[in-house]
């Protein structure tokens, strides 16, 4: 495996990537891949509560507003947690293409500092695929979709089966979510592309 910066760069022989028929249309909100997830999730109280919706082609939006509990430094976001802001959105994603994938490598860049209180404005999209691999860009603008950029990552998301998760997520929370007949089904349909 290599880890060398070219690997976020899609190999000549990478293909689009599909929007998937049945994906919601743009503007519509995609809700969360999982409810306790820390990104998007609305039952988990402590997560940035991204609210994502599709775009254009294979891209998705979202919004974080920073919250005092974001804090790195005084006044400003952790830029860990500007990470997971894009991240997650770049996970978000999957909802587009009906694919389970999850991120191998994420390169971030921090242009400008985001003080608590800013609304993030986030857009992701994949740019090619090559076999399981989906390569992706993501944005983070403050205050407005057409503000200055305050954060970016290039991002190597790998496919995988829904083994993935009930093969190493802890039991309870496997459990429960395979007792979900509409995840259990979703990820399923999931694992099956057009
Ligand atoms: C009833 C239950 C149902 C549950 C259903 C749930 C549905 C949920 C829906 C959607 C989930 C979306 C979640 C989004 C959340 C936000 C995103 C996250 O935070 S995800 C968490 C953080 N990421 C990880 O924890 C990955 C940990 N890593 C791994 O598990 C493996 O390393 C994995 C899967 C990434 C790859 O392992 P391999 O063994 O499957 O495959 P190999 O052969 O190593 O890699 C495949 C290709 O990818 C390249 N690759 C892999 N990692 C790379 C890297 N770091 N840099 C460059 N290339 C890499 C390799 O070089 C290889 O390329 P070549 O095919 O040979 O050309």
């Amino acid at each position: 495996m290599s880890t060398t910066r070219t690997s976020l760069t899609p190999p000549r022989d990478a293909v689009p990537p599909v929007r998937h028929p049945d994906a919601p249309a743009p503007g519509e909100p995609l809700g969360a891949h999982y409810d306790r997830c820390f990104g998007c999730g609305a039952g988990q109280p402590h997560g940035l509560r991204l609210v994502v919706r599709a775009g254009e082609d294979v891209s998705v939006t979202a919004e974080f507003t920073v919250r005092p509990e974001h804090q790195g430094a005084p006044g400003l976001a952790h830029g860990g947690l500007l990470a997971t802001a894009l991240d997650d959105t770049l996970g978000a994603l999957n909802l587009l293409t009906h694919t389970i994938s999850v991120t191998g490598r994420l390169e971030t860049d921090y242009l400008r500092p985001v003080p608590v209180g800013t609304v993030l404005h986030l857009r992701a999209r994949v740019l090619a695929r090559h076999g399981r691999k989906i390569y992706c860009t993501a944005t983070g603008r403050l205050g407005a979709p057409d503000g200055p950029v305050a954060v970016r990552a290039d991002a190597l998301f790998v496919e995988v089966r829904v083994e993935h998760f009930t093969g190493h997520g802890r039991r309870e929370e496997i459990e429960e979510a395979m007792a979900d007949p509409d995840m259990v089904r979703r990820a399923r349909a999931f694992e099956v592309n057009p």
